[in-house]
């Protein structure tokens, strides 16, 4: 766990903000507080700050780490450059069972979860998720802002724009790129370059559109 031991402020207090703070605390760290409105009614067993505002101001007065852990991308992202635009302490959060090459980089606000893993001469960007289980193997390179989410793969070489969501148990061949503000279905299997801001599904993966035409084709007819 990088940031010392001087406690934590998690920007969040929806599911993906228990997740982190379980994170934290079984890797023997201090939560102090999160910060909003639990969407769930969830209550917490450590203090709640009203909003971003109120935690900006704890952290700087007490000298505190910040981790955002907000399942949005856009947000999650805006959020950890404002904190780092503040000069506030936003290092990386690795859980205790994640295993993180030591010839990686992880940006600032990046969080990698239980039983993750992050493979050598890996660059991942600011306010990335490596959820629970998922894997970014050997030379990958990941954008700001992207969510690998739980028990994805990224395999050696492949790479992601900023601010794409990889869905659960997807597989990104080695060497594919995908571009930025994607969005790969859980379960898929990506062969091929995604474009910026395209949706794809599947094994191969395919736009959820080029499925329909092919799939609307007269029976023998040419396309
Ligand atoms: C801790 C956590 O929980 S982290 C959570 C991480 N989140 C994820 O992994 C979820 C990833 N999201 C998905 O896979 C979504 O289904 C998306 C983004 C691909 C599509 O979502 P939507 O735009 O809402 O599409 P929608 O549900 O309307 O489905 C559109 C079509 O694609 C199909 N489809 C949707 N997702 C998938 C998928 N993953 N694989 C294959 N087909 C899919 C649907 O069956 C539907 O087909 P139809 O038109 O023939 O009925």
């Amino acid at each position: 766990m990088t940031g010392g031991e001087t406690g934590w402020v998690v920007l969040g207090a929806g599911g993906h903000a228990r997740s982190v703070v379980d994170v934290l605390e079984r890797a023997g760290q201090t939560v102090v507080a999160v910060s909003g409105d639990s969407p769930d009614g969830e209550s917490w067993h450590v203090d709640v700050v009203a909003d971003d505002r109120a935690a900006f101001e704890l952290i700087a007065a007490r000298g505190l780490h910040a981790v955002v852990a907000i399942g949005s991308n856009p947000a999650r992202t805006r959020l950890v450059r404002e904190l780092v635009q503040r000069g506030l302490s936003v290092p990386p959060v690795v859980a205790s069972t994640a295993t993180v090459s030591t010839r990686s980089i992880l940006g600032a606000g990046t969080v990698v979860l239980e039983h993750a893993h992050v493979g050598p001469s890996s660059r991942l960007g600011d306010a990335v998720v490596v959820n629970t289980a998922a894997v970014v193997e050997h030379d990958c390179s990941v954008g700001v802002g992207v969510h690998v989410a739980p028990g994805a793969v990224l395999l050696g070489g492949a790479s992601v724009g900023d601010g794409t969501l990889v869905g659960s148990g997807a597989r990104v061949l080695p060497l594919v790129s995908v571009g930025a503000g994607a969005t790969v279905g859980a379960g898929a299997v990506v062969t091929r370059h995604v474009a910026d801001g395209e949706t794809v599904v599947g094994a191969p993966a395919t736009t959820p559109a080029t499925r329909a035409t092919r799939d609307d084709r007269p029976l023998g007819g040419t396309p």
